[in-house]
């Protein structure tokens, strides 16, 4: 099956960032001084197609929410009922993201595409405008979605990233809330790159001992079962093994590389989804950069098949879009160093 945002992947502009890079060479600093700053800056300037775009004016980060049914099986060393609660920690401006964005000037959207829960009356609708369902299913027994249900978690997705490129934003940041979501994160990890639960399984929230021991023999369960019943087709694994959450994200990843617009990418959990994504809608990636590497093993498999060399390595393992913000700054430095620096020839004439 061919999703929706197979075709017609755009590739961003050559000539852009081709002409930043001259620019980037003829900066009064010595040559590749500015190291992955000055990187950074070329791939800015060829996703926004002009030579030498302005830092990032307007940056939305969707945060994607959903419950895991296989935390029944002790994959996580906290209860499903924390994700709701952190969810209305987001809507109040208490999570750590929300802290970070604030002091960034991005704005926060918060999804539940399959919390195990019902919000009380007063609730703002479009926290749930998206729901799929309540909690995905234990992977390691059976599919996380049904197949609708997956197509209408990449629909949920593809609208988000339509919504915020509509409104004008020229930077989407993808974050993530669901207590046990690294399971499927590690899993579908594996899955596509044929990779080892023993290796990548990772202990997320903090699992350890027996726990952990647990985790990898449900993300062994849960690839045998998916791989069996679905091959390697991308859209089929997120729905086996990802849940709607991480089909959102993977539909609001393409759909934004469909839409010329780039991301900036998080942690384990959204990586995963956009591996996914870039499987099924091959040259997504070019339009993605990785704000930081998680602690999460599965991670860096992950970055170094999508050619992605992530901007910080902090040991940060949280989740909600933080590492993505946290490497915000470094962008708009970059974009502002290649607008502003003074020119070589400028500097010592002659
Ligand atoms: O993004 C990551 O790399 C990451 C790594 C470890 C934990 N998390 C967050 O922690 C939760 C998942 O951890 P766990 O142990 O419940 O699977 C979920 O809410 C994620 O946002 C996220
Ligand atoms: C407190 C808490 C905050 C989080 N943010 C993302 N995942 C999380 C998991 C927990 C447990």
């Amino acid at each position: 099956m061919r999703a929706p945002d197979a075709t017609d992947v755009p590739a961003p502009d050559a000539a852009a960032a081709a002409a930043a890079r001259e620019r980037l060479a003829s900066l009064a600093t010595p040559p590749g001084a500015l190291g992955r700053l000055g990187e950074l800056a070329v791939w800015w300037a060829g996703v926004r197609g002009v030579p030498v775009p302005p830092a990032p004016r307007r940056v939305d980060l969707h945060v994607v929410a959903g419950d895991h049914g296989v935390v029944a099986r002790g994959v996580s060393a906290f209860p499903a009922a924390v994700t709701p609660l952190m969810v209305r920690a987001f809507l109040d401006g208490g999570a750590a993201a929300t802290v970070l964005a604030r002091q960034l000037g991005v704005h926060v959207h918060t999804h539940d595409l399959a919390v195990d829960t019902d919000w009380p009356p007063g609730t703002d609708p479009a926290l749930t405008a998206h729901k799929v369902r309540r909690g995905s299913g234990s992977i390691d027994t059976d599919d996380a979605l049904t197949p609708e249900e997956t197509d209408a978690a990449l629909a949920a997705g593809a609208a988000l990233a339509d919504a915020s490129v509509d409104a004008g934003a020229d930077l989407l940041l993808v974050g993530d809330m669901g207590i046990g979501n690294t399971t499927p994160a590690a899993a579908l990890v594996c899955a596509l790159l044929d990779g080892d639960p023993a290796v990548l399984t990772g202990r997320g929230t903090g699992v350890d001992g027996d726990a952990l021991a647990r985790k990898r023999e449900v993300v062994t369960a849960a690839v045998t079962r998916a791989r069996d019943a679905h091959g390697d087709d991308p859209r089929r694994l997120l729905g086996g093994l990802g849940g709607a959450d991480l089909a959102a994200m993977a539909g609001l990843c393409a759909r934004a590389a469909r839409r010329r617009t780039p991301v900036l990418l998080d942690g384990v959990v959204v990586t995963a989804a956009a591996l996914a994504a870039e499987r099924a809608a091959p040259g997504s990636a070019a339009w993605w950069a990785a704000g930081h590497r998680s602690a999460e093993p599965a991670h860096s498999p992950a970055l170094v098949a999508l050619g992605l060399d992530p901007l910080l390595d902090l040991g940060m393992r949280l989740g909600e879009g933080s590492g993505a913000l946290a490497a915000l700054p470094l962008l708009s430095s970059a974009a502002t160093l290649l607008a502003e620096t003074a020119l070589l020839a400028d500097v010592l004439p002659g």
